[in-house]
């Protein structure tokens, strides 16, 4: 696919990406008050989401990060998750809150929380930008969702296309133009 030749449309503005995680950051720092909030952010997709996210904490916070990856360089995920660095941390009676930018056949999220459950936290929840449950394969509800989205591949604020795009400021589709 050669994205220069398609519509770019945007799903989420920057606008609406600042205004969201306001009002994530406010219920996270209210439901993890007096918990010992550690967050797992899923590379490389999350690394914006995350960053922006903390920033409306306003209660203690470590931060952590595993890589994880099953989409290489395609639309489709692999369906074989694999975790290419793992949190070398001891999290027992730590609160996790895996963040991840996409939810969308979960197959990433419920091996990485299959994964971490196994190493005693106090708790474990996760937090996504965008959810896209039309398209799931397993069952997985997230507990912090910023938007939930129809089933279109969706590109920006770090989420890749090809390896690039993850720097565009918003979230967009990218269509066929009309010819
Ligand atoms: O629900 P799923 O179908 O598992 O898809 C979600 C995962 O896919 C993407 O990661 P990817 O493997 O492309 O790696 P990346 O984070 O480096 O972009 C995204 O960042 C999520 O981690
Ligand atoms: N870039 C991108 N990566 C994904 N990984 C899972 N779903 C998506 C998606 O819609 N876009």
């Amino acid at each position: 696919m050669d994205i220069d030749k398609k519509v770019w449309e945007v799903l989420c503005s920057q606008e609406d990406i600042k205004k969201r995680l306001r009002e994530l950051g406010q219920e996270l720092s209210k439901d993890y008050d007096s918990k010992k909030l550690y967050v797992v952010s899923l590379l490389k997709g999350s690394f914006i989401f995350t960053a922006d996210l903390v920033r409306e904490l306003v209660i203690p916070v470590k931060i952590n990060f595993m890589t994880t990856s099953s989409y290489g360089y395609g639309m489709e995920s692999s369906g074989a998750v694999e975790i290419v660095s793992d949190i070398d941390e001891d999290l027992t009676d730590y609160d996790i809150l895996v963040v991840d930018d996409i939810t969308d056949s979960g197959l990433t999220m419920k091996y990485v929380l299959e994964h971490l459950q196994k190493k005693n936290p106090a708790s474990i929840k996760c937090c996504v930008l965008l959810d896209k449950p039309e398209r799931r394969q397993v069952e997985l509800n997230p507990d912090y969702v910023g938007f939930t989205i129809p089933d279109k591949f969706v590109v920006g604020y770090g989420l890749n296309y090809g390896s690039y795009y993850r720097n565009i400021p918003y979230v967009f589709v990218v269509t066929e133009k009309d010819r």
